[in-house]
């Protein structure tokens, strides 16, 4: 049986229950459930901190587990990313008082707060600046007002909760983080995590993709077909009016209504836009 990790809590959780389920995949219903036999589909799930699933991962105790990518590489567990799932997306960005420092080449001598203290400590090892990393759970965010550091290293994504703490973000982001599944590096293949991975990529691909379908005169069909090129080839059928041709394409969600202006000002009509259940390509 495929043993899978899955996070427990925190901003992960509900999303990668939410993709496994969309995947085929049975998920507990009770949050206090802590492991989960899918018999159907010959998968055990164990729910789990996130922080812990490289770990489980990396000592070959769970085939594969979803993480985030901040918190694998933080682990310094040997696991490594097999897919990135597009969800959970963050930065891991180093921010302080404005005015105080410009860039982690400042930090010299200071104290830089953070829940990731293996990534900080790594990045600014490579970087030559030697600081003191002082490793918190979390609102790290406080750690400056309060005197305990001089900088943080933290996760952002608005950036709502550093503005509110009265610091800023400092040069580019240390890392850009989202969701992913992981593997113990340089495991075998296994066909049970090949046949998971395609479940998970047809919930991604249906996620960013519509299929839609619109007709042309025939005299066209190149030009519409070279704005719907589709994942490969668009199917395109003869209508029972011959001077017309019927053109079905897969095209990315977020691009939907930029293309309908195209293709209507081309001079398709009867454009049809239907979301995708479930794909396999
Ligand atoms: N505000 C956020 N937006 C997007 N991703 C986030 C956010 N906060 C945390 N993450 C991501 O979630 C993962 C951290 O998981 P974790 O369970 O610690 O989340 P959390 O929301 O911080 O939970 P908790 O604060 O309850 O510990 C990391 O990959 C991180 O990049
Ligand atoms: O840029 P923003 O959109 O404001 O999001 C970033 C914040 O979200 C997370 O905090 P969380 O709520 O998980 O609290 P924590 O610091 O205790 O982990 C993260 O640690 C940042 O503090
Ligand atoms: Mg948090």
């Amino acid at each position: 049986m495929l043993k899978v990790a899955v996070p427990n809590k925190g901003s992960l959780s509900a999303a990668a229950s939410d993709m496994l389920r969309e995947a085929g995949y049975a998920q507990r219903n009770d949050p206090r459930e802590l492991v989960l036999q899918d018999e159907a589909n010959d998968v055990e799930f164990f729910f789990l901190r996130p922080r812990d699933i490289a770990v489980y991962v990396g000592s070959g105790q769970l085939d594969v587990g979803v993480t985030g990518r901040d918190l694998l590489l933080d682990s310094g567990a040997p696991a490594e990313e097999i897919l990135p799932l597009g969800f959970a997306r963050s930065t891991f960005r180093y921010a302080a008082r404005p005015g105080t420092a410009t860039g982690p080449q400042d930090f010299a001598g200071k104290r830089v707060a953070t829940s990731y203290a293996g990534l900080v400590a790594k990045h600014l090892a490579d970087l030559g600046v030697t600081a003191e990393v002082i490793r918190l759970d979390g609102a790290v965010e406080t750690s400056v007002r309060l005197g305990v550091a001089d900088a943080i290293a933290d996760v952002v994504e608005t950036g709502t909760t550093l503005r509110q703490a009265g610091l800023e973000v400092l040069g580019e982001p240390i890392l850009r983080s989202e969701a992913v599944l992981a593997r113990r590096t340089g495991s075998a293949p296994d066909p049970a995590v090949d046949q998971l991975v395609r479940r998970i990529q047809g919930v991604i691909i249906a996620r960013q993709y519509v299929l839609m379908d619109y007709d042309v005169r025939a005299e066209l069909v190149q030009q519409a077909v070279a704005i719907t090129p589709g994942l490969e080839s668009p199917t395109v059928s003869p209508l029972h009016d011959r001077g017309w041709v019927a053109v079905r394409a897969m095209v990315k969600r977020h691009e939907t209504n930029r293309v309908m202006d195209e293709l209507w000002e081309l001079g398709a009509r009867g454009i049809l836009v239907t979301g995708i259940h479930a794909c396999r390509l």
